[in-house]
């Protein structure tokens, strides 16, 4: 980049007008599978932090604003913060393909070509140089375990899946995952991890390096960690299975013991909290509801059956401690290397506030979590399979048990509302990334509405 166009990392409480670079994101941003607002127009795009990563990378915080109505005491108006990592070339390239963004107009960049510097190999081995040298850049912090060092020179790709953030993989040894949606504090997928390695579990890959800011607030950035190279996720077990008319039924149980294992690990690795009675939750599941319902219609002739099972929650008996836990457990979080299952990606339902995703809560949340994605493998091929899903729940159920000591089939209350609970955040969560999704959760609405099993 020449040194005239360097722009200088420039400290705002509120989102800054970003020019014709604006423009240039506000049109590329809601096209990435990682972006959360696609229910609803971008309204404006401010700066929040701009540091030169080094030459020809810029690392930016975004505001994507969802309102037109600011928020009071000067606020910005409603939306989210993204993490962007943009390549700066004086010269466009045809190479650049699907990483390019477009040619900035005006303000310190103008005249420069900008693309998506993940999708660029230099610059992902750039940034895990960066990572193996702990350090600061601006308001951007990296940091390792010293006890794992990562070697030079891994070769970086992309990973192309279905997910919530961006993730790089280096020569098959480590993958970065670098977070798009930045919400303020600690991210429990780098939090709980570290704690689980420390209590010597070993279902989950332990972080070696990090990378957080302190500008506009303290938060995490990325998190580098062992990749498991011979590995398949949950998801692809599952469907593989079904397509070929396989029975999964000692996998799922083997999924539950695992489940059980790191619900134990928590246990003992955070401090026990007090989580909320029944009725509490009752309430909370219910004030989510009608927050969905208001954004997806589709969701509003069913609020009365849901209502009654979050109801009917306040009358179980209390289930088994709350805790840490997972929080959006799903069959592509769990990945399978040789007879064993391993857990991954312990950020929460990302569009849930951070702090409610570090509290703890009842581990049937999880249990629910899986439950409902045996569903949604059994709703891929036609005819549905209810049969194949109603034994892997089985299975998974008493492979918990086992392990945990009491058995999730006998919680059949609190099972019920923490599966509708999960089945209304699923129609938010398709209704906002995935809208041909939509069917697969409103399915399982309409069962739980009208029959409640
Ligand atoms: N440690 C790992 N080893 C092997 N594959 C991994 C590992 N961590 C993540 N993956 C792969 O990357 C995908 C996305 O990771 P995940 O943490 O779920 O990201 P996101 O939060 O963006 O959905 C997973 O489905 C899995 O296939
Ligand atoms: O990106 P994450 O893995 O953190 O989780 C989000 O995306 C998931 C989809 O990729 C979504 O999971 C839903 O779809 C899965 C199939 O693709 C299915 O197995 C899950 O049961 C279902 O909830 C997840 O809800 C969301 O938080």
């Amino acid at each position: 980049m020449p040194k005239t166009a360097s722009p200088r990392p420039r400290p705002a409480q509120l989102p800054e007008p970003m020019g014709s670079l604006g423009e240039l994101l506000r049109d590329w941003l809601p096209k990435q599978r990682w972006f959360a607002g696609k229910d609803r127009p971008v309204t404006d795009l401010g700066l929040l932090s701009m540091t030169e990563l080094f030459p020809g990378c810029l690392h930016l915080l975004v505001h994507a604003g969802h309102g037109t109505v600011p928020a009071p005491g000067g606020a910005p108006p409603a939306g989210d913060c993204y993490q962007l990592l943009l390549g700066v070339r004086e010269h466009p390239s045809p190479r650049l393909g699907r990483a390019l963004i477009g040619r900035v107009g005006d303000g310190p960049l103008a005249g420069l070509t900008v693309y998506d510097a993940l999708r660029d190999p230099r610059m992902a081995q750039l940034l895990l140089e960066r990572l193996r040298h702990p350090g600061k850049a601006g308001p951007l912090r990296f940091e390792a375990d010293p006890a794992r060092p990562v070697p030079a020179g891994l070769v970086p790709r992309l990973l192309d899946a279905e997910q919530s953030n961006s993730s790089l993989v280096y020569g098959d040894e480590f993958i970065l995952k670098v977070f798009r949606r930045i919400q303020p504090g600690v991210n429990p997928d780098l939090e709980v991890p570290g704690a689980l390695a420390r209590q010597g579990c070993g279902r989950v890959p332990a972080p070696v390096a990090w990378f957080r800011t302190s500008h506009p607030c303290q938060a995490t950035l990325g998190v580098l960690q062992p990749f498991l190279h011979d590995a398949t996720d949950g998801w692809s077990l599952a469907l593989d299975a079904l397509a070929g008319g396989h029975d999964f039924t000692a996998q799922a149980r083997e999924l539950g013991r695992a489940t059980a294992d790191v619900h134990l690990a928590l246990a003992a690795a955070f401090p026990a909290g007090a989580g909320a009675e029944n009725g509490r939750t009752a309430a909370a599941m219910t004030e989510r509801l009608t927050a969905a319902a208001h954004c997806v219609p589709a969701l509003r002739p069913f609020v009365p059956g849901l209502r009654s099972a979050f109801a009917a929650l306040s009358t179980c008996d209390t289930g088994p401690p709350a805790q840490r836990v997972h929080g959006d457990l799903h069959l592509g979080q769990v990945l399978r290397a040789g007879r064993d299952w391993f857990v991954i990606d312990f950020e929460g339902e990302p569009s849930r506030p951070l702090s409610e995703r570090r509290s703890v809560h009842s581990p049937v949340r999880d249990i629910a979590g899986m439950l409902r994605s045996f569903d949604y493998a059994a709703r891929q091929r036609r005819p549905w399979r209810p049969e194949w899903a109603r034994r892997c729940r089985e299975a998974y159920c008493a492979g918990y048990a086992a392990r945990a000591g009491w058995d999730p089939r006998k919680k059949h209350g609190l099972l019920r509302a923490y599966e509708t609970d999960r089945a209304v955040y699923e129609v938010l969560y398709e209704a906002r990334h995935r809208p041909d999704w939509l069917p697969v959760p409103m399915a399982a609405i309409e069962r739980l509405a009208v029959r409640g099993d």
